[in-house]
């Protein structure tokens, strides 16, 4: 082959071959594009799917974010609403004038927030400025509608006169705000033309002045500061109203006066309010903190909101109301409460020094304090009736036990008036609670003088105990013993005593010790922390204290309300001239520099101590016992059980007027005269009398008693009374005639306790022959050496005497007599007082004596014993039952007798022996 041939077939071979591979490249090129093609058709699918879900999700996520948004954005709304509400409170805050209506807020809370609008897409948050205790105010020219609303909202969510208006207004006079005129009545707005200007920022300025100097006086940082702490707000706010001003043109001087009360006047309770935006911006800093702007789109206190203003409060509306306060501020200011008096926490105080509390509110606001400690050390209070001593007491006493505690106070409270003033101190039946403090209450005690003794005796065996245990430690004061005596209880005493000059009316005993005692706690109570507090309606009446100079002198705190005489020195008249519920507060022994008004709270009425008593009461220890409560209108009942450590053989026959309202005791053991004579008329208490006796000693030991009633009045009495010693385990027998006990007591003279309890022993005794009179005299002098005593009643002092041997008499038989209405003369033979004791009867009072233990005669109050003896019903069932044996019918003839016409003792002693005859009663 030739070569050409063989290249050709080469070459036509080799492009075959190319050609080949080519359109296999070609095909997978091919095949592959089209993979590709498809991969990228699902890979777009894919991610519009996955778009399309991410969408969907977006969607979702924006959508709780938007819900979680504008729940979030409504619970803040709500919150704001909620805090705008408690920041503007009623009249400051009510957003529809149509409900609108005055309401001061407390003393302590700060003032509040003041509405003027809305915020502008959300009308349901206020917008609010603070103007009270705040900033100044500046107010823009598109928002001056927004400045009656302001005032009147400032003027009614405070007190009446709690806010002065002061409105300078050089164009209108006083037009533009004609509608609060009717303040001006009560001076609570003064408008200012043109030539007051200088004088009216003088004046604002001296006030200031003043109030920093003599209110805030450097305790106090501001006047709110001071109300958050006292609760009292001794000075209005002033609200200076500029309106149409023009300040760019004022003087130096004004200017520079208005700067003054620019930086000061907040603290001080000026305030300033621009209006007109040029005016404002002269008057006010603009980015000041205390200044809030009001313009229609923007307050300070909200930032840069726009806000709805509110309409214009209409002008009746505003007339009334500045009526409605003029009124109210012209009837007076709100006196201070009791709670004004108290501390915020109780018994934080200590008394080492003295107490100290305020008493009320004084004119300049501040409350006035009372102290009682080494100077002054006692006091005295004087004012007629309806004066309010009383209530005076009250604040004070709440004062007191609200500051410091029951371990550093006890309180001793007497009233000598009718009534029951005190007696809330004490626990009651429809008020269980009690003082803490209080340790006695005596109430009623009217006729009780002695009641008042036997306190200034319990203070001076007080001061005698304190100055002992003082002279133990080296101590000269009660300051010094409770240093050197830590653990011991050393509290102040004070003891208050209204109407104390009954206690020292009388020209007689009682008066002269009252006054001894007291001259002597008054000279030395103070270092021993005793303190009297003395409350009278007229102190120039009272003799026995004015004869006394000494004694009045240690009285140096001065309580004098009004028209009271003889309490504040001889040239010390403020009293006659002070307004109702005032007091002239004088620690001074009244002299007339040291005089301090003070206008006293109303502490009586139950709102006001009904929860502080509950309070204390609360807050007491569990050792506190309730306090003694001693009300002279009130007969005790005959203890059920002997007092503890009365000794065996010793009859109680009442209870003594004494702190610790102690039984009066008789012992009746084995020694010549241990009788005891009734002496009076009044039967109901002499029975009394004989029963808690007789019943007292059957109840501690084995007893046996001859009963014998005279007066048939009073023998059903007798009756029970022999059921009662029955029922006590003494042996009784029933006698009808007094000739039986007398011709038989040798009889029971064994040795044994015997009693013979006689009832109107003069009844029978006329009767009785010579030999039946000497066996009851015999009776009465011996009897006691063998144990029998004689507890007899006898109507008169003569028929006792007659009864002992007529006018030769001696009394040796009667160691103890108990008289009820008999005079003091009468009872000179019986008495170691020459003329007899200075007793003037009284209900339910005797007066009792016993040779062998009293220096002088006592007087006490008969127990009530009808609860003690068994009831009448239960003793004539037993009788008809045939309690009484074979003599129940006879025995009720006794009851039923009919009364005799020559008198009652008689009949009885007529009766045949055999009646009733002796024997024991009841005892099956
Ligand atoms: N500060 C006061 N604020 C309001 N009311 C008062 C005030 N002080 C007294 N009162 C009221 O005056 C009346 C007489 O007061 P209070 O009983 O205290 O007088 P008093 O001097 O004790 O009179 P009396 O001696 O007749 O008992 C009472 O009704 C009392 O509530």
């Amino acid at each position: 082959m030739n070569w050409r041939k063989r290249l050709r077939d080469v070459i036509g071979h080799e492009l075959a071959q190319a050609r080949g591979a080519a359109r296999a490249l070609d095909a997978e090129a091919a095949k592959h594009a089209k993979d590709t093609q498809l991969r990228t058709r699902q890979t777009l699918a894919r991610a519009r799917k996955r778009q399309a879900a991410l969408a969907l999700i977006q969607e979702r996520v924006l959508a709780t974010i938007d819900a979680r948004a504008q729940s979030e954005i409504e619970r803040t709304v709500e919150a704001a609403v909620a805090a705008a509400e408690a920041a503007a409170p009623g009249a400051a805050g009510a957003p529809s004038w149509d409900e609108w209506a005055l309401g001061a807020t407390a003393g302590r809370d700060p003032a509040p927030l003041l509405r003027c609008g809305s915020i502008a897409d959300r009308p349901q948050l206020p917008a609010l400025v603070g103007l009270l205790d705040r900033s100044h105010v500046a107010i823009g020219d598109d928002a001056v509608q927004a400045l009656p609303g302001l005032l009147l909202r400032a003027l009614g969510s405070t007190p009446a006169g709690g806010v002065q208006l002061h409105v300078y207004d050089p164009e209108q006079l006083g037009g533009s705000l004609a509608a609060f005129a009717p303040l001006a009545q009560a001076a609570l707005v003064q408008y200012v033309g043109p030539s007051g200007l200088r004088g009216m920022l003088d004046d604002l300025v001296e006030h200031v002045r003043r109030i920093n100097a003599t209110v805030l006086a450097g305790e106090h940082s501001s006047l709110a500061r001071l109300a958050a702490v006292s609760g009292r707000r001794p000075e209005p706010a002033r609200v200076v109203v500029l309106l149409n001003s023009a300040i760019a043109d004022w003087s130096k001087e004004e200017y520079a006066q208005l700067a003054r009360l620019r930086r000061t006047g907040i603290a001080t309770g000026v305030h300033l309010v621009v209006v007109g935006t040029a005016d404002a911006k002269a008057a006010l800093e603009d980015d000041s903190p205390h200044t809030t702007w009001i313009t229609a789109n923007a307050t300070g206190a909200t930032g840069e909101l726009a806000i709805e203003l509110d309409p214009c409060p209409p002008a009746e509306l505003i007339t009334a109301t500045a009526k409605k306060l003029a009124d109210i501020h012209t009837a007076g200011r709100e006196p201070a409460k009791l709670i004004d008096l108290l501390p915020a926490d109780i018994w934080t105080a200590s008394s080492a020094t003295g107490l100290s509390v305020p008493i009320g509110e004084r004119a300049d606001g501040k409350l006035a304090r009372v102290t009682l400690g080494d100077n002054p050390p006692h006091a005295l209070i004087g004012g007629p009736s309806g004066s309010g001593k009383t209530n005076l007491l009250y604040a004070f006493i709440g004062a007191l036990t609200a500051t410091y505690s029951p371990d550093e106070l006890e309180l001793y409270l007497l009233d000598f008036k009718e009534g029951v003033s005190f007696a809330r101190f004490a626990s009651g039946q429809r008020d269980p609670t009690w003082l803490p403090h209080v340790r006695l209450v005596g109430v009623n005690i009217n006729d009780d003088r002695e009641f008042g003794l036997a306190l200034l005796r319990h203070l001076k065996d007080e001061m005698r105990r304190r100055a002992e245990a003082a002279k133990r430690h080296e101590a000269t004061k009660l300051e010094e013993l409770r240093e050197a005596d830590p653990g011991g209880r050393w509290p102040r005493m004070v003891a208050v005593i209204d109407e104390f000059q009954a206690l020292l009316e009388g020209r007689d005993a009682v008066t002269e010790e009252a006054v001894t005692l007291l001259e002597d706690l008054a000279r030395r109570g103070r270092s021993q922390g005793i303190h009297l507090v003395l409350a009278s309606q007229d102190v120039a009446g009272i003799e026995a204290l004015w004869g006394r100079a000494g004694l009045v002198a240690q009285f140096t705190l001065r309580v004098a309300l009004p028209k009271a005489r003889r309490i504040l020195a001889d040239n010390n008249h403020l009293a006659d001239a002070i307004p109702r519920f005032h007091a002239v507060v004088n620690a001074e022994s009244g002299t007339v520099e040291a005089n301090e008004l003070v206008a006293i709270p109303n502490a009586g009425h139950a709102q006001a101590w009904t929860p502080l008593q509950e309070k204390l009461w609360k807050n007491r220890g569990d050792d506190n016992e309730p306090p003694l409560l001693f009300d002279g209108d009130v007969v005790p009942a005959m203890p059920d059980e002997s007092a503890p450590g009365v000794a065996r053989e010793t009859a109680l026959l009442g209870q003594t007027i004494d702190v610790a309202a102690k039984p009066a005791l008789l012992r009746l053991h084995r020694a010549p005269g241990r009788n005891l004579a009734v002496l009076g008329t009044r039967s109901q208490e002499a029975c009394d009398v004989l029963a808690s006796a007789a019943l007292s000693m059957a109840r501690r030991q084995p007893l046996s008693v001859s009963l014998c009633c005279l007066d048939p009045d009073q023998v059903s009495g007798a009756w029970r009374l022999s059921m009662a010693l029955e029922e006590a385990g003494a042996t009784v027998s029933w006698h009808e005639r007094l000739a039986e006990v007398t011709s038989q007591w040798e009889e029971h003279a064994t040795g044994q306790l015997h009693l013979c309890v006689l009832y109107a022993v003069d009844a029978g005794s006329a009767r009785l022959d010579r030999t039946q009179s000497h066996n009851l005299r015999q009776m009465l002098l011996e009897g006691p050496e063998h144990h029998l005593h004689t507890i007899g009643w006898w109507r008169s002092v003569p028929r006792l005497r007659e009864d002992l041997g007529g006018f030769q008499a001696r009394f040796d038989a009667i160691d103890a007599w108990l008289a009820l209405d008999v005079q003091g003369p009468e009872l000179a033979p019986l008495s170691p007082q020459a003329g007899g004791p200075a007793w003037y009867p009284r209900l339910r009072r005797g007066l009792f004596f016993d040779r062998a233990h009293h220096r002088k005669p006592e007087v006490l109050i008969p127990y009530r014993t009808e609860e003690s003896l068994p009831n009448l019903a239960g003793v004539l069932g037993s009788l008809r039952g045939g309690g009484v044996g074979t003599h129940g019918s006879e025995g009720l003839g006794v009851f039923n007798s009919p009364r005799s016409p020559q008198g009652s003792g008689e009949n009885i002693e007529q009766r045949d022996a055999n009646s009733v005859g002796e024997r024991s009663l009841g005892g099956t």
